[in-house]
């Protein structure tokens, strides 16, 4: 049976640096960055969409034509006279941090005539970040976490990474209020302890894992850079050790891979202990290349 990992959010256009100096341009954003792995570890029988607004010019047709490349189904709504948003990303010694010109992208409009996800039911996945909620206005935020919750009911997993981004928002705590909103309608959250310990003020990865559960999520996978991650339940709490990288290129995209490796893991009936190891093999492949879509990265499904 052929079931659904649909993906909702931004894809903007990546400048990356290379180490020469100059920049590469490719096209990237953190949901994408998921659907985009997923795709990569998946098997046939699991179909990847993604969920965004693009506009009516070149670059947006470029995108369009780069998903259907890469296998990932576009669920595209066209905004005539918009443009996709452009990200750059700056290192220093292997961090990134990145510089956006988004404001008024075609994604920003993503949810405005959303009423339900389309092509998903029961058995299938949806999958959204804090970036996604971020992006929009508050009305289209409403209106993604209405169509969620509904697809919730319909008996979808909905899967959400805070992915804590302060600088798309107006502040911490319009940012942590609607965090949490993003949080009530999610069956996993897979928040990083260093960005949650920060602005939610969490005191160890318990307490992140806890909040998230409090909130209703029945899984919660707390990622922490190369520490241990820890995985939640109501009923146990579980560490699962990582390799540290051996070099450190470039951390862009160290989450959202991790993300889609874990996912399809459990979507395809690993355990999450099982799918959370493989997925730090898979993001510690992706930190040693530039740039947040390695082409070598790989970790295939294993049961
Ligand atoms: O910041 C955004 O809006 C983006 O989408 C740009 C990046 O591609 C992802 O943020 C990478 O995400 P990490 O896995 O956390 O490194």
């Amino acid at each position: 049976m052929t079931r659904q990992f649909l993906s909702i959010g931004e894809c903007m256009i990546e400048m990356a640096p290379r180490a020469d100096g100059s920049y590469s341009m490719g096209f990237a954003g953190d949901t994408f960055n998921t659907a985009w792995y997923a795709r990569r570890v998946a098997g046939p029988d699991l179909e990847i969409g993604y969920l965004s607004a693009v506009g009516d010019d070149g670059p947006s047709q470029e995108m369009t034509t780069f998903m259907r490349e890469a296998g990932v189904r576009p669920e595209l709504a066209v905004r005539p006279g918009r443009a996709v948003g452009l990200y750059m990303i700056s290192l220093i010694e292997g961090e990134r941090s990145f510089s956006y010109w988004r404001s008024t992208s075609a994604a920003t409009t993503l949810a405005d005539d959303l009423d339900r996800l389309p092509g998903l039911g029961a058995g299938d996945m949806a999958f959204f970040s804090g970036i996604t909620l971020a992006i929009l206005p508050e009305s289209g935020r409403e209106k993604l976490l209405a169509a969620l919750a509904k697809a919730r009911a319909e008996g979808v997993t909905v899967a959400f990474d805070p992915n804590l981004r302060p600088r798309l928002w107006s502040g911490t705590e319009d940012m942590c209020r609607w965090i949490m909103r993003g949080a009530e309608v999610a069956d996993i959250a897979l928040p990083s302890y260093e960005d949650e310990g920060a602005h939610f003020g969490d005191a160890d990865k318990a307490a992140t894992g806890a909040r998230y559960l409090s909130a209703g999520a029945q899984l919660v996978i707390v990622k922490d850079g190369p520490l241990p991650v820890l995985l939640v339940t109501p009923e146990a709490e579980n560490l699962v050790e990582t390799v540290p990288a051996e070099q450190v290129v470039d951390t862009t995209a160290a989450g959202d891979s991790f993300n889609a490796r874990f996912l399809v893991g459990v979507l395809s009936g690993e355990t999450a202990t099982v799918a959370a190891a493989q997925a730090c093999g898979l993001s510690r492949q992706v930190i040693g290349a530039h740039g947040a879509l390695v082409e070598s990265a790989s970790a295939p499904i294993t049961g």
